[in-house]
């Protein structure tokens, strides 16, 4: 997110056509992360790698035959919609990102479920530790900006408390801590099938000093948050 980062793609969209570009955009996606999965599971002989290599960069010259330069930062649609789906852990069109569906209350208490498979591979049959830590600055972070603090991250603490195992189904969470005017502390975690933690996260989000001026003046109580209300432990487990 850099300034000047909210550019609509065009002045106004019609949005029939757009729904069916992003269909086309999501499908591309999710038609690579099989890729990237068969990419790292595959034992077929060598002559079929090099031949499906070749293949694959076919394919990429296609796709750059008209592409931008720059990266997508986050595009605003005519009606406010906000995209921002080349984020590599939400975003739709980018099949590095799971994609992490992360839903949430207006009190910035988060929710996204997770199962990441063969790529995502750290330690034997668990996922990255780097990878669960961006799960959560993803989650965690989303809950400022629910409740119109959007921040970037200047600081997460991570504990891995178990391993988080590929191919199963986890519960990631996030909920504010605290609100102090710019500064939003927040915290989460993820949840194996058992309800155990493998790993959780206290973070800080500060709304840098050059979107400021683009969220009015804060108050500390932002979207009426009590922090007094949300220094909890967070919410309760399902
Ligand atoms: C659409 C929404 C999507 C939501 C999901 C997003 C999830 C993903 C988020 C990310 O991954 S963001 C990418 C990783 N993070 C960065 O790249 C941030 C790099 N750091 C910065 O840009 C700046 O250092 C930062 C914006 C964090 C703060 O700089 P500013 O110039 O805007 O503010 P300033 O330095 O004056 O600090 C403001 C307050 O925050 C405090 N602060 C800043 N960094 C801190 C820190 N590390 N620890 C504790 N406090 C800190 C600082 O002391 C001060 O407190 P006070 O107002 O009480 O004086």
């Amino acid at each position: 997110m850099t300034d000047g980062a909210f550019a609509s793609p065009a002045a106004v969209e019609d949005p029939d056509a757009l729904a069916v570009t992003e269909q086309a955009q999501g499908d591309l996606a999710e038609s690579l992360r099989e890729l990237v999965d068969a990419c790292v599971r595959t034992r077929v002989d060598d002559g079929t790698l090099m031949a499906v290599a070749q293949e694959v960069r076919t394919l990429t010259q296609r796709l750059l035959a008209r592409a931008q330069s720059d990266p997508l930062g986050i595009e605003a649609t005519s009606d406010g919609r906000l995209r921002d789906h080349g984020n590599p852990m939400v975003g739709m069109r980018n099949p590095i990102a799971p994609p992490l569906a992360v839903t949430g209350d207006a009190d910035g208490t988060m929710s996204a479920s997770l199962c990441l498979g063969a790529a995502y591979e750290g330690p034997p049959g668990c996922v990255h530790g780097g990878m669960v830590a961006a799960v959560l600055d993803q989650v965690v972070g989303s809950a400022p900006a629910m409740i119109g603090r959007p921040g970037l991250t200047a600081y997460l603490n991570t504990s891995y408390r178990r391993p988080t195992v590929l191919g199963t189904e986890h519960v990631v969470r996030g909920w504010i801590e605290e609100v102090d005017g710019w500064k939003v502390r927040a915290r989460g975690d993820i949840r194996d099938p058992q309800g155990r933690v493998t790993a959780e996260a206290d973070a800080l989000f500060v709304v840098p000093r050059w979107a400021r001026e683009h969220l009015g003046t804060p108050t500390g109580d932002a979207a009426g948050i009590d922090p007094a209300d949300t220094a909890t432990q967070g919410p309760a487990t399902s």
